[in-house]
């Protein structure tokens, strides 16, 4: 079936001016002359009247989001509660329900919305996964060529060998041009973003049009579709080292992924969605999504070195002082400016990094590593974990983050995000905690606990751990350095520290001994181990199997 009858039937789309499979320079045009202001419903904010969407001739595409959206509504995702899935998806307060019969009117009404003003809709076949045992066929449909770009940056394209293509497509609807009316469309804002399972589709209606939103929701229906088949779908990173050890690292958002598996001496699998099969590792995408904020161009070198590649897509970064936008060069970007957003992006395809394992795949790994940021500078640098406690802390998903940015706010914000990536676990966090512990019992990896937050103190009194000192600690790990290592047992915590790591002064390794303070390090490290414990409770791990290990 051509694309316009498929969706015609699926969606009803009937008078809509289609772009199907743009070149990415012919997305880039598009881009600069249409996505400004076009499909906003109250024209450009005067963010986007300062900072145009524009670029130069080979440079990136510079592309500034809605203010209010310069990153996920996490409030405002939702997946159809159809009875079929009503107890098989995990809904939470990041994955909401959407009533069904609510969700079929609201599709209604996006649809004849564009078809009523003819909307132009740029089209993008790709693939999520680039295994074609497994790989979904995913078909991005929106009103911003700057989404159908970045789609084609991040994901894998003609991909031979998948079958039933058509039977087994996802499709995304992408229309920022809508504003949903929550009491008539059942949501709670002039946004919803909606996973709709009995009919492959994913909405997103209104202002949502941070571009992660475009890999990220489909990788929530990866993470729901893959386990079925005994595949376990990771919010984790992976590389591979010169010896065809492969590494994993989880993390919530912030924690470090991307920057630490963009290592020079390691070929990256991928920096943020990866499956674990039979067959070893493979990457969920063809491209990567770093933060830009604060680049630090000679600690991430590999980043650094992909902004002078053509093609990619920088969000929310304002220009230099003084510069316009029309000389579009990395150079004019102001990478430390976080007026518009703390969460300032870069998406390149993997081939701007001329490191990376061939199609996306790697090995089994040989180390498993959990990444958190704390916050409260509690937790050591790193820790050696026993699969128990693997489980037990894939499972708490911890991590603290700064509370804001404002002045005098010193007090960290605790998560809590099962499997380090609740918002995405479309399934019950026991899913992908009993295909983890399997594949860790057969494969016998080693696990470590790495914290790339502070040190010093909490938040405010202390610094975050260095670049420096967190790759020489990875590295340590991956190279077996640590595997034999004398160690202690934090007494609160529970957690094996090393008590000596190649190129790391041994007197921080206990973080304790980092403190000025004694009594407030041993009164937040039981605040914090409390912390773990209410956790642990609420969520009632302990009817999945797990053991409580704090
Ligand atoms: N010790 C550290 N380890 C990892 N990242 C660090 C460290 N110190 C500062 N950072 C910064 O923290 C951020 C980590 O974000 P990122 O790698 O994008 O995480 P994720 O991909 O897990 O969301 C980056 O901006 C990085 O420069
Ligand atoms: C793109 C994202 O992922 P991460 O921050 O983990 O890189 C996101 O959370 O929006
Ligand atoms: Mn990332």
């Amino acid at each position: 079936m051509s694309f316009q009858a498929d969706l015609e039937k699926l969606l009803g789309l009937s008078s809509v001016n289609y772009k199907y499979e743009l070149s990415k320079t012919e997305l880039f045009k598009e881009a600069v002359a249409n996505d400004r202001g076009r499909v906003r419903r109250d024209g450009p904010s005067d963010e986007q009247k300062a900072y145009p969407t524009v670029l130069g001739v080979n440079g990136p595409l510079v592309f500034y989001t809605d203010p209010d959206c310069t990153g996920r509504r996490t409030k405002d995702t939702y997946a159809v509660k159809w009875p079929e899935v009503a107890d098989e998806i995990w809904f939470k307060a990041d994955l909401n329900p959407y009533d069904p019969e609510k969700f079929a009117g609201l599709l209604k009404r996006v649809i004849a919305h564009l078809n009523a003003k003819n909307a132009t809709l740029y089209v993008k076949d790709v693939y999520m996964g680039s295994d074609p045992d497994f790989a979904v066929p995913y078909r991005f449909v929106g009103e911003y060529a700057t989404h159908a770009m970045f789609v084609h940056n991040m994901f894998p394209k003609n991909l031979p060998g998948v079958k039933d293509v058509d039977a087994r497509r996802w499709t995304m609807l992408n229309a920022p041009s809508f504003v949903c009316e929550p009491e008539r469309d059942g949501c709670r804002a002039e946004a919803a973003v909606v996973i709709d399972t009995r009919n492959r589709i994913c909405l997103v209606a209104g202002r949502a049009d941070y571009c992660g939103v475009n890999k990220k929701t489909i990788f929530t229906v990866g993470n729901y579709l893959l386990p079925k088949d005994g595949r376990l779908s990771m919010h984790c990173s992976a590389n591979v080292g010169k010896n065809n050890d492969a590494a994993i690292l989880f993390g919530l958002s912030g924690t470090g992924k991307t920057t630490l598996s963009a290592d020079a001496s390691r070929r990256l699998i991928g920096d943020d969605e990866t499956i674990w099969s039979d067959n070893g590792l493979c990457n969920l995408e063809d491209g990567c999504y770093a933060k830009l904020i604060n680049l630090d161009k000679e600690a991430e070198p590999v980043i650094a070195q992909a902004l002078s590649k053509p093609g990619t897509i920088i969000e929310n970064v304002p220009p230099l002082p003084g510069k316009k936008m029309e000389e579009c060069h990395p150079d004019v970007l102001d990478l430390f400016d976080d007026s518009i957003a703390e969460n300032t992006r870069f998406s390149y395809p993997l081939e701007a990094n001329p490191n990376v394992m061939p199609n996306g795949r790697g090995p089994h790994p040989q180390t498993i590593v959990l990444l958190t940021a704390d916050a409260f500078g509690v937790l050591p640098p790193i820790s050696i974990l026993e699969p128990k406690d693997v489980m037990y802390h894939f499972v708490s998903g911890f991590t603290a983050r700064v509370a804001g940015t404002e002045v005098g706010v010193t007090e960290p914000t605790p998560t809590f995000s099962a499997c380090f990536g609740g918002p995405f676990m479309a399934q019950k966090p026991n899913v992908y905690a009993k295909l983890l512990a399997d594949k860790m019992e057969h494969h016998k990896a080693r696990c470590i606990l790495l914290n790339t937050g502070w040190s010093g103190g909490s938040y405010g009194v202390g610094k975050r751990m260095s670049l420096k000192i967190t790759r020489a600690l990875l590295n340590a790990a991956l190279n077996g350095e640590l595997d034999n290592v004398e160690t202690e047992v934090h007494p609160i915590l529970k957690l094996k520290m090393p008590k000596s790591c190649p190129g790391v002064d041994s007197s921080i390794l206990n973080p304790r001994n980092t403190w000025a303070n004694k009594d407030a390090y041993d009164a937040t490290a039981i605040k914090l181990r409390d912390m773990f414990r209410d956790n642990f409770e609420k969520k009632g791990f302990a009817a999945f199997g797990i053991e409580p290990r704090i």
